[in-house]
């Protein structure tokens, strides 16, 4: 999501939750300006409204950006004569300094300069990922060429990512660096289009010495892009110039992704990051209560971190949920606090989870489909579609990783449930008994 689609959906839920003066006021004279990492830059008219936002809105912002993306967006004010006044610095920085953090390269790439490697917990599951990620920002272009991090959501491999980027400028503060999302490479390359601008578009993206591209598994089903992609790799490949990609699953478990690119983005070293042992999340979590300076007792970190297994994301945003309930209600950090907290906001309407076994349970009653049959291996259509979409229902309404959800299923592995995913997913889209059977499991489920 860009920060543009991003501050409306943030504007519309303003919109409606306070009344026509304040939002005129107060909403509607605010100019998003950058989405880095989680970082959300706003400018605003004055001093007067920084105030207003830090006393009075910066919490609603918070709550209604985590409804719409899943992440702890962090707000960032700024007035807009700080702006005029930091790009002045930015030119005087070019003169006469190459420092890595405050250079016109940084701010060029994309990179959010907190996701470096210093930064990063190293554990079981992500060790391997990290180890590779360090050679390729010690000599970009040489060893490992593309190397590709993948792996289920929110396990770090954004971060790594950037950390590549931020070492490689910290070595050399004037090499190009560009990190994209593949839908910003996706939409950059609709509007050069649109706008007959290819050819900009290419020198663009094709005059870089490493490329980040975020999340190529949305590459999948769009051609065009595919193709536009195929000859900006060739092209940065030739000239070794490192590449750095990353996605859910492997390549060639993209659906619809075309095989010359699954090839090559097989060429150098794929490699995965799984979820995070138990130790390795209490000391992400102790590394981001120290950097954030939060108090928390030991045995009440084991707590939190045995409530999230699967997803870092959720795991950072649990701790600042505890952090805001606490000065909320002014009262230290233990783990009675954190059970309310994760209770009353995770499940702020009391609704009960929905877990992978809910929701076998459900679609076998939905169904008239024995839990045996859902769990078992029989390939008869009337047994594989609803094994199907409760592996689809899974994976959108749980956090599961996918190899849970494949056991949880009898042991399954997990591209059978990313093959059950896609083969929902494009049923969804095509076939209305089924997306109206989805429609209404998901509302017995949420019930
Ligand atoms: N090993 C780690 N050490 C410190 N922080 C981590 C680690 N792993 C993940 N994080 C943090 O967890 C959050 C989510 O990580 P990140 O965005 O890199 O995930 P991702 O794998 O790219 O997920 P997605 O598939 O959703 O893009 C980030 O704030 C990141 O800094």
């Amino acid at each position: 999501m860009d920060k543009d689609s991003l501050w409306e959906a943030i504007s519309e839920a303003f919109e409606k939750n306070y009344s026509t003066t304040t939002y005129s006021t107060w909403i509607a004279t605010v100019k998003p300006i950058s989405l880095v990492g989680n970082e959300l830059t706003l400018e605003l008219p004055s001093p007067l409204h920084r105030d207003y936002w830090e006393d009075k809105l910066e919490d609603s912002l918070v709550e209604y950006s985590y409804k719409i993306t899943k992440r702890d967006i962090v707000p960032k004010f700024v007035l807009e004569g700080d702006l005029r006044n930091s790009a002045k610095k930015d030119d005087h920085v070019k003169e006469n300094s190459s420092s890595a953090n405050d250079n016109e390269f940084l701010q060029n790439s994309h990179l959010n300069p907190n996701y470096t490697f210093e930064s990063f917990v190293i554990g079981k599951g992500n060790q391997m990922a990290h180890a590779a990620a360090l050679v390729v920002s010690e000599d970009p272009g040489k060893m490992y060429n593309p190397l590709l991090l993948y792996g289920g959501v929110g396990l770090g491999k954004t971060h790594l990512m950037h950390a590549i980027g931020n070492k490689i400028l910290e070595d050399n503060p004037t090499a190009n660096i560009m990190y994209v999302t593949s839908e910003s490479f996706t939409n950059d390359f609709i509007n050069a289009i649109q706008n007959n601008e290819t050819e900009a578009f290419r020198q663009e993206y094709r005059n870089v010495d490493a490329l980040l591209v975020d999340d190529v598994q949305f590459f999948a089903d769009k051609d065009g892009t595919q193709e536009e992609f195929f000859h900006t790799f060739n092209d940065l490949y030739e000239n070794k110039k490192q590449i750095v990609l990353t996605s859910d699953r492997l390549p060639k478990e993209i659906a619809k992704l075309q095989d010359r690119l699954v090839s090559r983005f097989a060429w150098g070293l794929p490699v995965d990051i799984t979820p995070p042992d138990l130790e390795t999340r209490i000391a992400i979590l102790r590394a981001k209560a120290e950097a954030d300076g939060i108090q928390v007792p030991p045995d009440t970190l084991n707590y939190i971190a045995g409530q999230f297994d699967s997803n870092v994301r959720e795991l950072e945003g649990a701790l600042s949920r505890v952090h805001a309930f606490a000065n909320f209600k002014k009262v230290p950090i233990t783990t009675d606090l954190v059970s309310e907290a994760l209770r009353g906001l995770n499940n702020g309407d009391s609704k009960p989870e929905i877990t992978v076994e809910n929701i076998i349970k459900s679609v076998s009653t939905y169904y008239n489909v024995s839990i045996d049959d859902l769990k078992g291996k029989k390939r008869v259509k009337t047994i594989v579609i609803p094994r199907q979409i409760a592996m689809y229902l899974s994976r959108t309404l749980t956090n599961s990783s996918l190899p849970k959800i494949g056991n949880a299923f009898g042991g399954k592995d997990h591209t059978t449930v990313i093959h059950a995913y896609d083969k929902i997913a494009e049923a969804v889209q095509s076939d209305s008994t089924i997306k109206d059977q989805i429609k209404e499991l998901k509302e017995t489920l949420e019930r």
